[in-house]
């Protein structure tokens, strides 16, 4: 899918992507089978090596397996330290978007460059306490900018409203640009996240926290009709 995924993940803003951070791995088709019936048209895959966070959680072969079972746009979330070293193999596994930090490399520009390259949709994302700056010359070269409320590495941390201020100001100098927001996000933050001119949020704990997916994410998506204005 790949490259033309770009348009099925914008015709599905605002949306709620489900990250697989705290879901069942011992079920995975059934969550994504349940995250499908919820109405979920795009999953985030969240890849941790242990080395650019302390955490680690899974890598291609998950993609693989996941990309075999859903036409889903494949969201992947590289928090890792070298994102060259493992782009081909992850478009090649099945990713849609390929999201790197901008932390982790030295010329993110070339870095979205390379990855763009491949025919693959690109983000860049940034942890709360990365200035705006670091990504400027970069947004040129992306897709979508994912600004995180958490620091990297964990779910199930507190936001940081520190994101809002990024998102505002993004939205306001790219009108265009997609803009995906990731940690935290629950039926509290999820409203001023949208209004901050958020398009794509990121969710774990408070889906998989909860046994009914569906009510989690129409919850949420409530929110996301009231900070528009458009509730029924
Ligand atoms: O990228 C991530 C962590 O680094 C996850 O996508 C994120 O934390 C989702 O979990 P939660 O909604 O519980 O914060
Ligand atoms: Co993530």
């Amino acid at each position: 899918m790949s490259r033309a995924s770009l348009e099925a993940i914008r015709s599905a803003t605002p949306a709620v992507l489900p990250s697989l951070l705290l879901c069942d791995f011992g079920d995975l088709k059934g969550e994504v089978a349940r995250l499908a019936d919820a109405g979920t048209k795009v999953l985030h895959l969240d890849v941790m090596d242990g080395h650019f966070v302390p955490n680690m959680t899974y890598a291609m072969p998950i993609v693989e397996g996941l990309r075999r079972h859903t036409d889903m746009p494949l969201d992947v979330h590289l928090m890792i330290s070298d994102p060259l070293a493992y782009a081909k193999a992850m478009v090649d596994a099945g990713a849609d978007m390929l999201t790197f930090h901008v932390e982790a490399v030295k010329d993110a520009a070339a870095v979205a460059q390379e990855i763009s390259d491949l025919g693959v949709n690109v983000g860049i994302a940034l942890n709360p306490e990365t200035p705006l700056a670091l990504l400027r010359e970069s947004l040129p070269h992306v897709d979508m900018v994912l600004v995180m409320s958490v620091e990297a590495g964990f779910g199930g941390q507190k936001f940081n409203p520190v994101a809002l201020e990024k998102l505002q100001v993004l939205r306001k100098e790219f009108p265009d640009l997609l803009l995906q927001i990731d940690g935290g996000i629950d039926t509290s933050t999820i409203g001023p996240a949208r209004e901050a001119g958020c398009d794509l949020f990121v969710v774990g704990s408070a889906i998989f926290k909860k046994d009914d997916y569906k009510a989690a994410i129409a919850e949420l998506d409530d929110a996301i009709a009231k900070a528009e204005g458009t509730a029924s």
